[in-house]
């Protein structure tokens, strides 16, 4: 035992502590939480002796050879990122000199020097790439997730569930952070529990009435902008049609929008702006202030006029708001910003006449964000709501919550706790209580403004049942890139082996064959394998279904043509008839606590809480219902009906 070693193997106990130092850990992700984590692994020994689990591994001869030594990484990290000035606030393995450099590759250079024994591989890759298909994962004996998007987080669950590996996925919003541990079989997968969608609104509230800030940036960013550059509205998750929009009201917008239209043509004349400026900061004002009824209980808008703001302004206004522009943290006036917008429009109009077809709004697009912060300025001023600096209004805009480096220096180290649970699941009890348990595993919270507890835990959930990403068997299908395997082939496979008869099969460009779909057939497998994402799903159609089945394509060089389903033939269960609520596992939507998603933007941990709250009081009070001899209230499913049976 190298001395390094002697603190852990105190706490942890020498089986431990060797389980910990033969592991192979995959962490995707190497920014704010990743490098925190690289950090804690290589200080704790994570992979510095040569894998036994992994495929890599095999027992290795000397007791003495290290991970290093023996030229077997037992930590890979996959990034996608280059290194920002941005990040060196809390990416402590970085430095300044580092900037542009890919993440993956110098936070192994720095982190290797914590621990020579530790043999690090690094990808400056994407987690989606092929080359990380399922025998990559089924390499690993534990993966942990540090990511910044759903797309990923989801798509490394669904490869954990594949490769049969457990994964700890972790993420923080501000002050908070969760951390939650998965185990095929064993747990809830990331995606047991629907994700809460980005908070949208009412489209009354952006185009007639907006009462804050944010109403005129998402009216600019998402209403206005894609108007005159780009597709339009309908198609934006932050604005919708609800039940409280005034049905007139929306059909005078749709108008007003069509009128737009018509200035678009004008892009790239010298009367543009004016008349852009006109028609959204005059026209649609004046009209809006005329629907006098709108107005009884609010102040009703002040329109502007372009001649009366320019006449104070210089005379090159375009000049003026470029140099205006780079001030980013003063609050404009009502006349800078016109000088501002007017300089933005001209920007965007040349790149979209010199060939960009659509320009969206990006955060990190200055020019994008010149004209957001400009017109939702000048709209706030009209409705007469607080001015912000063009730094503030990308925070709102950009729906940027500000990274705190010790939440995820605290969120990191809850990681390396549980990953030390999951090892300890494989000691000796293999089979037994602690691989069920996931050696203790819990979902844990941290809330570091919390008065009470800084960080609450919760007990892992089952798996749902009715989730579509966990519930399904998975398998291999491996394809010989030598040749063409068509769809038919595979259609074939899973008659004979699988014996599925009327069934659908959907790849990550949707439904590519079911019984009235045989068009494809006889079109190479290879080519939908590579549009989507590398996950083939199979859905039994007939009455009596199977359960789904969902294949992981693993694409292999070679000279042959063909495909081979692992294991070579299947026999799966029917797929179980749906549970009343009280009957489902657990995973009654009322008596279930649901923690709250990892890091999706909404997180709190205290919302996680206080639904279990919520929950358990729910299921007291049926308790007191019973007792009192009142009676209990089912739900009877009938042939797709929903009754409510009081007996
Ligand atoms: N598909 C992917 N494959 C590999 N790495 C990914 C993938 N998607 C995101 N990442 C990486 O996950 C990391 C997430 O880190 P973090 O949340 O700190 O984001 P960041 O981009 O470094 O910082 P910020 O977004 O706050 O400026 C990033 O380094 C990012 O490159
Ligand atoms: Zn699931």
């Amino acid at each position: 035992m190298q001395r390094r070693d002697r603190g852990i193997a105190q706490s942890l106990g020498l089986p431990l502590t060797k389980c910990v130092k033969e592991s192979r850990v995959l962490l995707v992700g190497a920014g704010g939480i990743g490098c925190e984590v690289l950090k804690n692994l290589v200080c704790c020994g994570f992979g510095s002796l040569p894998s036994v689990y992994g495929a890599q591994g095999g027992v290795v001869d000397g007791t003495e050879q290290t991970a290093a030594s023996s030229n077997k990484p037992g930590i890979v990290v996959v990034d996608l990122d280059t290194i920002d000035l941005s990040n060196l606030n809390r990416q402590f393995l970085f430095r300044k000199k580092h900037i542009k450099k890919p993440k993956a590759f110098v936070a192994k250079e720095t982190a290797s020097q914590f621990n020579p024994s530790v043999n690090i591989d690094a990808h400056h890759a994407s987690i989606f790439d092929s080359q990380y298909n399922v025998d990559f994962f089924e390499t690993f004996d534990l993966v942990v997730n540090a990511l910044d998007n759903l797309a990923a987080r989801r798509h490394v669950n669904r490869m954990c569930l594949a490769a049969n590996v457990p994964l700890i996925e972790s993420g923080t919003t501000g002050f908070n952070g969760q951390v939650q541990a998965i185990k095929k079989g064993a747990t809830e997968c990331y995606d047991c529990n629907p994700k809460p969608v980005q908070k949208s609104f009412p489209i009354c509230t952006i185009r007639s009435t907006p009462s804050q800030s944010i109403h005129c940036i998402v009216w600019a960013k998402s209403y206005l902008l894609p108007e005159l550059f780009g597709t339009s509205e309908e198609e934006s998750a932050d604005v919708a049609v609800t039940e409280g929009d005034n049905a007139d009201e929306v059909a005078k917008l749709k108008e007003e929008a069509e009128a737009l239209k018509n200035v678009r043509r004008l892009m790239g004349k010298s009367e543009f702006a004016q008349e852009v400026f006109d028609k959204v900061f005059h026209d649609d004002i004046e009209r809006l202030r005329s629907m006098t009824e709108m107005w009884q209980s609010r102040r009703p808008p002040e329109s502007l006029s372009f001649d009366k703001l320019k006449a104070g302004l210089n005379a090159d206004i375009i000049k003026h708001g470029r140099t205006l522009a780079v001030q980013d943290q003063a609050v404009w006036s009502v006349q800078d910003d016109v000088a501002v917008f007017t300089y933005s429009l001209d920007t965007l109009s040349n790149r979209c006449l010199t060939g960009e077809k659509v320009i969206e709004f990006d955060k990190d697009d200055k020019d994008t964000l010149d004209f957001v912060a400009s017109a939702a300025n000048l709209r706030s001023h009209i409705f007469d709501i607080p001015l912000h600096s063009e730094w503030e209004i990308k925070q709102m805009a950009g729906n940027i919550i500000p990274a705190i480096a010790t939440s995820n220096a605290l969120t990191a180290s809850l990681c390396v706790m549980e990953a030390f649970k999951i090892m300890r699941s494989r000691l000796g009890s293999v089979g037994g209580k602690e691989e069920a348990t996931l050696g203790g595993a819990k979902m844990v919270f941290l809330n570091s403004r919390s008065t009470e507890r800084m960080i609450t835990t919760q007990n892992l959930a089952p798996p749902n049942p009715d989730c579509p990403v966990c519930s399904p068997v998975y398998a291999k299908l491996r394809l010989q890139d030598g040749g063409e395997a068509m769809l038919q082939e595979l259609v074939d496979v899973l008659r004979e082996k699988v014996g599925y008869e009327d069934f659908a099969i959907t790849t990550g460009a949707g439904i590519i064959y079911d019984p009235d779909l045989e068009d494809n057939l006889a079109k190479p497998l290879k080519d939908y394998v590579t549009q989507g994402n590398g996950f083939i799903t199979v859905s039994d159609e007939s009455d009596e279904a199977k359960v789904d089945l969902v294949l992981s394509t693993v694409v292999q060089i070679g000279d042959e043509a063909g495909l081979e389903l692992v294991p070579e033939s299947m026999e799966l269960p029917s797929k179980p008839k749906k549970a009343l609520p009280e009957e489902a596992n657990g995973h009654a939507a009322k008596v279930r606590a649901t923690p709250e998603t990892v890091a999706a933007p909404t997180t709190n941990p205290s919302a996680g809480a206080k639904r279990k709250r919520e929950a358990e009081e729910e299921v007291e009070s049926a308790k007191k219902r019973a007792k009192a001899g009142k009676p209990e209230v089912h739900v009877v499913e009938d042939d797709g009906a929903i009754l409510l049976d009081d007996d």
